[in-house]
């Protein structure tokens, strides 16, 4: 029977499989770190010159760190007989998983993966075929292979290559939970030499937790094991190995239920549903309930607090709190290891990685830490145990503090001399990644007030959008459009959410607002050569119209319009309506572009408003992009454009940028800004030296001003394409209200980009509102 909640697993699993699927199967892709642009960058990468590095490596085999990808390249690898909690499903089927850890890799730590699934269900085979992969890799991490055999083929690769090999699911998983039954103790004022710990579950994953569990001051006497075959005790023959023995107990106890009483931590690394809530009862005060198997728990975390209110509740999942998960290790301790080219993980940098983490969820709420978690700034306590793994500090404090135990170790080949800049070289990784948008959805999901109209409310893009931002609690949208066609459409989409129940919408032919909002139009526009016979004509016929005036009247805190028509109508209705903010005119509306690629972020400023920008203008719309770059968590630097470099020439535009650079220089002289100067100066530090040694800005220039919109929209165009990047934007800057004008070709993903901008934003203006009327 189909249940709402069987439905909408149902339309999750789809929008899975769609993810893999487009717009190119599978999540991963190769790409060249250098251009072959000529036949002599052919004659270098390959042959001849190719031969001179091969040679350089034979002699100093060190040197492949210098002149190869290896130094920054992880094997991810799997024959696939532990996939998650899904079983041995073997190595093909374990693909997406580990594409899945490889694109985990780049993203939180910047590290290159190979993923690779071998045929090899035996230990022998799956030894011998990792260990013949060390001359392409700086380091190997194991997943998903089952125990025992995981013990042993992570024995012996150890002992066998000079390369660190992980074996994820056990050390990566007994950091993260060893870090959070810390910080859960300490909370429940709990001696761990005296807790008692049950398991379910006695694979890799739990009994390598509970080994670092003993390393910290675990009893073994007050750790019980159960498994399928139940508890673990002395003269049980089924699946009994070398591996379980110390935790054996001589026992008449032989289920979960006769061992789970008094226990103050249950760990659950096993599979889904096999903590029952009547047992939880029996537990001793305020409980810690791992509960980590994936993809489903082994207790719902709704079910657990119902049972126990006072427990400390975690899961491997992110749509809940307390996300216990090797992902909030194993990026960051590679990272570390990579970078100060480590021999091993060893025991001191795994325990190096607990403090860090444990750390982290402890610090007092930073500035940066109220960057990444925006409104929801976290405050250590029972639904805050360990960081989320979008905290960007992860990176900052894991990777230094494993990199400084393998140094002090001994195995590190390349020691890193300078912690300070390396920490500095982390940072500025963290604001190339793509966790820009972090902050944003953050603020979005806690805003109180978050209704978004949206003026193409019959557009599929937008129906889509709809739905994410309503599951994700991002925003509550009110959809403009035909009631008849927007219930036909998100049929056809198979989409769940509905008109009345889920969303508000206002129907363009026929809403009784109607009268309503034609007055408001005449009041606004009268001055402005509205008529009354136009006004009404513009809101029965102008989607735009309706939902500025539904902004206007405080129905909704935010607009996003223009998936279909020119951008410059849209503009027209959203100035005459909602209008520029005080101390702003209409001239100084602008809008800022921002790009997402490999490369790192990038702002361009006016991309579609101002055809010719007054140099007034220009320092106008860098200020107000610099303040929208900020709230990104980004400082701004901003480079005014030119085709003059530095004074090189002296045509009226770069006399304009000139005038604009001294325009900012005395009114805004915190932000760092210079120019006019071209754009290659603007991004390398090292050209604009050479031309200009006394330039204020620093660095990379990340908010290109331009002198003109062909030359701001054209740059646009071109880097999104041939950078493959995201576009977010164009963000409209200078409104009362945020209102944004989209453009044709955005994407659903878009929508629901712009749609969390829009909502911090008015979160942002409220907040500002409330500050000034304090
Ligand atoms: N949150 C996280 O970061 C991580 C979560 N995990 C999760 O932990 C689970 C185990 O992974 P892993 O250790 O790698 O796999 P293994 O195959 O090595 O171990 C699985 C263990 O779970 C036991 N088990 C399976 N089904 C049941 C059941 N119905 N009742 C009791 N015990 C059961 C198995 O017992 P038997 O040997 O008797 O079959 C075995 O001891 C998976 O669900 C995985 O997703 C793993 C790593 C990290
Ligand atoms: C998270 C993980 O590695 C697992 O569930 O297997
Ligand atoms: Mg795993």
């Amino acid at each position: 029977m189909n249940t709402p909640e069987t439905d909408k697993k149902a339309d999750f699993d789809e929008a899975a499989l769609f993810f893999h699927k487009y717009p190119t199967p599978g999540k991963l892709e190769i790409q060249a770190t250098k251009p072959l642009g000529n036949q002599r960058d052919l004659a270098l990468a390959y042959s001849p010159g190719v031969a001179a590095p091969c040679l350089a490596i034979r002699d100093d085999p060190d040197t492949a760190a210098d002149y190869t990808a290896r130094a920054n390249l992880v094997g991810v690898v799997s024959n696939g007989s532990a996939v998650l909690g899904l079983g041995n499903i073997g190595p093909l089927a374990s693909k997406p998983v580990m594409e899945g850890k490889a694109v985990l890799f780049k993203k939180f730590a910047g590290i290159d993966v190979f993923d690779i699934e071998i045929d090899a269900p035996e230990i022998h085979r799956m030894v011998e075929t990792v260990a013949a992969l060390e001359p392409t890799f700086g380091g190997i991490n194991l997943e998903d292979i089952k125990a025992p055999e995981c013990f042993e083929v992570e024995e012996q690769l150890k002992a066998r290559m000079g390369i660190p090999v992980f074996h994820d699911d056990q050390h990566g998983t007994a950091i993260i939970v060893a870090a959070a039954v810390l910080n859960a103790l300490e909370l429940a004022g709990k001696d761990i030499s005296k807790v008692k710990i049950v398991t379910s579950g006695a694979g890799a994953a739990a009994l390598a937790c509970l080994n670092l569990l003993v390393s910290l001051g675990a009893e073994i006497g007050n750790i019980w094991v159960t498994d399928r075959f139940g508890v673990a005790y002395k003269g049980r023959v089924d699946e009994m190995d070398r591996w379980k023995d110390p935790y054996v107990k001589d026992t008449e106890a032989r289920t979960l239920a006769d061992v789970i009483g008094g226990a103050d931590v249950f760990l659950g690394l096993s599979a889904a549903g096999v903590l029952k809530p009547d047992l939880l009862h029996l537990m001793a005060d305020k409980p810690l309930i791992l509960a980590l198997a994936n993809p489903n728990p082994e207790i719902m975390p709704e079910a657990a607090r119902a049972a126990r209110p006072d427990a400390m509740i975690c899961t491997g999942r992110s749509d809940f709190p307390n996300q216990v998960n090797n992902v909030l290790c194993f990026p960051y301790i590679f990272r570390g290891a990579l970078d100060c080219g480590a021999r091993a993980i060893n025991e001191d940098m795994k325990m190096a990685a607990v403090r860090a983490i444990a750390a982290l969820a402890r610090e007092e709420p930073s500035d940066v830490a109220a960057r990444a978690y925006s409104g929801e700034t976290p405050i250590f306590g029972p639904d805050f145990l360990i960081p989320s793994p979008f905290d960007p500090r992860l990176i900052l404090r894991i990777a230094p503090a494993v990199a400084k135990a393998a140094c002090e170790t001994g195995v590190a080949n390349r020691p890193i001399a300078d912690m300070a800049a390396y920490v500095e070289k982390l940072t500025r990784f963290v604001f190339r990644s793509g966790l820009i948008m972090k902050p944003i959805f953050s603020t979005a999901k806690a805003a109180s007030a978050k209704r978004v109209v949206y003026a193409d409310g019959e557009d599929e893009r937008v129906l889509r959008a709809a739905q994410v931002v309503l599951e994700e609690g991002i925003a509550q949208p009110i959809l403009i459009g035909r009631p008849q066609v927007i219930d036909a459409r998100l049929e056809r989409y198979g989409l769940r959410i509905r008109r009345g129940t889920d969303f508000d919408f206002i129907n363009p032919e026929d809403d009784p607002r109607y009268r309503v909002y034609v007055d408001l139009l005449i009041e606004l526009g009268g001055r402005r050569g509205v008529t009354p016979e136009a006004a009404r004509n513009m809101v029965r016929t102008d989607n735009t119209v309706i939902a500025a005036l539904a902004v206007k009247r405080g129905e909704a805190e935010a607009m996003i319009c223009g998936l279909e028509g020119r951008f410059a109508r849209h503009l027209r209705q959203v100035n005459l309506i909602i209008g520029p903010r005080p101390h702003i005119t209409d001239h100084d509306l602008s809008t800022l572009s921002m790009l997402i690629s490999q490369r790192g972020v990038l702002f361009l400023t006016d991309t579609y408003v101002t055809i010719d920008p007054s140099a007034e203008e220009i320092a106008e719309m860098t200020i107000l992009a610099a303040e929208e770059i900020r709230r990104f968590g980004i400082e701004p630097k901003a480079a005014l454009l030119s085709y003059s470099d530095f004074g090189s020439r002296d045509a009226e535009s770069a006399q304009k940028m000139r005038k604009a650079a001294q325009i900012l220089a005395s009114r805004v002289p915190d932000l760092e800004c210079d120019g006019e100067m071209h754009a290659d100066s603007a991004l390398s530090e090292a050209l604009r030296q050479r031309v200009y040694p006394h330039s204020r800005l620093t660095g990379e220039a990340n908010l290109l001003v331009f002198p003109s919109l062909d030359a701001a929209n054209i740059t646009l165009t071109a880097l999104r394409t041939m950078l493959d990047a995201l576009h977010v934007g164009p963000i409209l800057l200078g409104t009362d209200k945020p209102a944004h004008i989209l453009t044709p070709s955005v994407t659903s993903r878009g929508v629901v980009n712009m749609t969390a901008l829009a909502v911090a934003e008015a979160a942002h203006k409220a907040q500002a509102t409330l500050i000034e009327t304090a």
